[in-house]
């Protein structure tokens, strides 16, 4: 098994992983990612008990346990940029020795549930519904420098979208990844819409948002919202669903996403209290993944 150069895999001098500044010991099978470094204490808030913790940049984490399950929460920031970087540490922190700078030769798969805040496509998604991400579309391109994406990408639903929305050749191709089944059925319930997600690398014009600068393609939103594949109609915009999907169906986790409409785009609408919300979705999926 080849060693890991230093420059490959930094360390710190404490043993913990370079951005995320935890130690392998500290590291839970269970997950949860939150965008907002300030949602890992509403989601820590639940726990029992707080057994480990440290913040680097946008990067703050806590380990502890809920109701009998062990968890690590982990903030991301925003972007799939940083997807790249907690998805590849977290898997070096339990899939390769520190010691020997070797991958390990028994894998360890986690549970890795996003959290997040999203923007709604679709007059049914109402602000303050919450939306479980059973695909993600990435127009953001971080898993093109991957190898082995075409394994993994829907190829028909690719070419559908990029027919019908009159995509340019100066974007980045759109990548379309599952999530995890079995916790896409686990998280499932009478209170959570099901959806098609597109990942967008920015908040403003990559999601059809115009303040001062017009848009390359003006009619982007109301084509993605029209569009359906297979009978399935996209439904939300948010940031990192895309490359965390992506990234850990090539690293071998279990991911999926939940977020809570904030904005409702067609409509024009903005939630009143989103972080009220947000309290119950958290406890609804610590709940689910804790049973
Ligand atoms: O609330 P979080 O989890 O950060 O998620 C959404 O909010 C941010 C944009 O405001 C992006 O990160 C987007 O994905
Ligand atoms: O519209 C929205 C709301 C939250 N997060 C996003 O990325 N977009």
């Amino acid at each position: 098994m080849r060693r890991i150069e230093e420059s490959e895999l930094i360390l710190n001098p404490d043993g913990s992983v370079f951005h995320l500044h935890i130690k392998p010991q500290e590291v839970a099978d269970n997950i949860i990612l939150v965008g907002d470094p300030g949602r890992v204490d509403t989601v820590a808030g639940f726990f029992d008990r707080i057994e480990a913790g440290a913040q680097n940049r946008e990067f703050v984490f806590r380990t502890g346990n809920y109701k009998g399950t062990r968890f690590t929460v982990l903030s991301t920031g925003i972007g799939t940029d940083n997807i790249d970087i907690v998805l590849n540490e977290l898997d070096a922190l339990v899939n390769v020795d520190f010691e020997s700078r070797r991958v390990k030769k028994e894998k360890k798969s986690l549970n890795i549930v996003r959290i997040g805040t999203s923007g709604s496509l679709q007059d049914y998604l109402p602000v303050d519904s919450w939306l479980l991400s059973d695909k993600a579309i990435g127009f953001d391109g971080l898993l093109n420098f991957y190898n082995g994406v075409e394994a993994i990408t829907n190829h028909s639903f690719e070419e559908a979208l990029l027919q019908f929305i009159g995509w340019s050749e100066r974007l980045t191709r759109p990548y379309v990844v599952e999530a995890n089944r079995e916790l896409v059925n686990l998280l499932s319930g009478s209170n959570i819409h099901n959806g098609i997600t597109i990942s967008a690398p920015g908040f403003y014009g990559p999601q059809g948002r115009v303040i001062r600068l017009e848009l390359d393609n003006a009619q982007i939103n109301d084509k993605l919202s029209e569009f359906s594949f297979e009978g399935e109609k996209i439904t939300n915009y948010e940031m990192e669903c895309s490359a965390i999907y992506g990234l850990s169906q090539l690293l071998g986790h279990r991911a999926a996403t939940v977020c809570a409409i904030i904005a409702n785009r067609k409509a024009g609408t903005y939630s009143k209290n989103y972080k009220h919300g947000m309290k119950a979705l958290i406890q609804y999926v610590l709940e689910r993944l804790s049973r």
